[in-house]
């Protein structure tokens, strides 16, 4: 059963091509690390297969069918930056959102919806702010709050916009926690990532990307010196011989 498979994609923004040749089949019940440098095109490998912005050439397949089919069954954790903090919602009706898929948009949430949710941001350990609006939500509580959101709608895949970065440890450490229980339920997770010291404790699968991709497999055979500084353009100084 394939998860996710991309077939010669590519991407650009106005003449600007920022994905070219993309193609990969995502390993079942992965955790894995996309990692590159800044402007290598992370954010829009997501954005595409989204359909957030549009493709120029290929194939984007969910579960061999097409997103519209298979919504539901695909997660999203964009970037804190990308989304208007100030909109006036509060912490629990953000994670409702997340089972809007499920319970239809213009439906009232029923009781046991609201419960799913509390019980999501208590998970996070959130649970005390579920009234708190948005915009008075620390950094990493606004993190925590979307991975609940992603939680409570129970999909099979996720898709993750650097959900470590801006968070202390303990809350890197509560993110962590969370996406090896969803890897061990035989989800399959895809996260952006930037701190190239954790890879190898965090993620079992990498995609080193840089406008196309450079290597994706397991961590072990894809995570070398050589490839990382290939991904890199070779200015990286390897940190294993720091
Ligand atoms: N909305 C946009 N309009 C025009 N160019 C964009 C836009 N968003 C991204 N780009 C450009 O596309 C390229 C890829 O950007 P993208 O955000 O996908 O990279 P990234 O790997 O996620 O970067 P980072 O690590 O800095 O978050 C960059 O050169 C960037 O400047």
């Amino acid at each position: 059963m394939s998860v996710l498979k991309i077939e010669n994609l590519s991407a650009s923004y106005r003449k600007n091509k920022v994905l070219y040749d993309v193609n990969f089949d995502i390993q079942p019940g992965s955790l894995t690390g996309i990692v590159g440098p800044n402007g290598s095109g992370k954010s829009t490998l997501l954005k595409v297969m989204l359909e957030l912005h549009p493709k120029l050439t290929g194939k984007v397949k969910f579960f061999n069918s097409s997103l519209s089919k298979t919504k539901t069954r695909v997660g999203y954790v964009p970037q804190r930056g990308s989304v208007d903090w100030d909109f006036p919602t509060n912490a629990l009706d953000v994670v409702l959102m997340g089972l809007y898929g499920k319970i239809g948009w213009f439906k009232w949430p029923a009781r046991k919806d609201k419960e799913r949710a509390m019980e999501s941001l208590s998970k996070m350990g959130m649970a005390d702010y579920a009234d708190r609006q948005i915009s008075q939500l620390s950094g990493g509580q606004q993190q925590r709050v979307f991975l609940a959101r992603a939680l409570v709608q129970d999909a099979d895949l996720y898709l993750m916009d650097e959900p470590l970065v801006g968070v202390d440890a303990a809350t890197e450490a509560a993110i962590m926690a969370t996406l090896k229980e969803l890897k061990m339920a035989g989800k399959t997770v895809m996260v952006v990532h930037h701190d190239l010291l954790t890879v190898e404790e965090y993620f079992d699968h990498v995609m080193l990307l840089n406008r196309t991709i450079i290597k994706y497999g397991k961590t072990e055979e894809v995570f070398t010196k050589e490839n990382v500084q290939k991904a890199y353009g070779g200015v990286l100084r390897w940190m294993k011989e720091a």
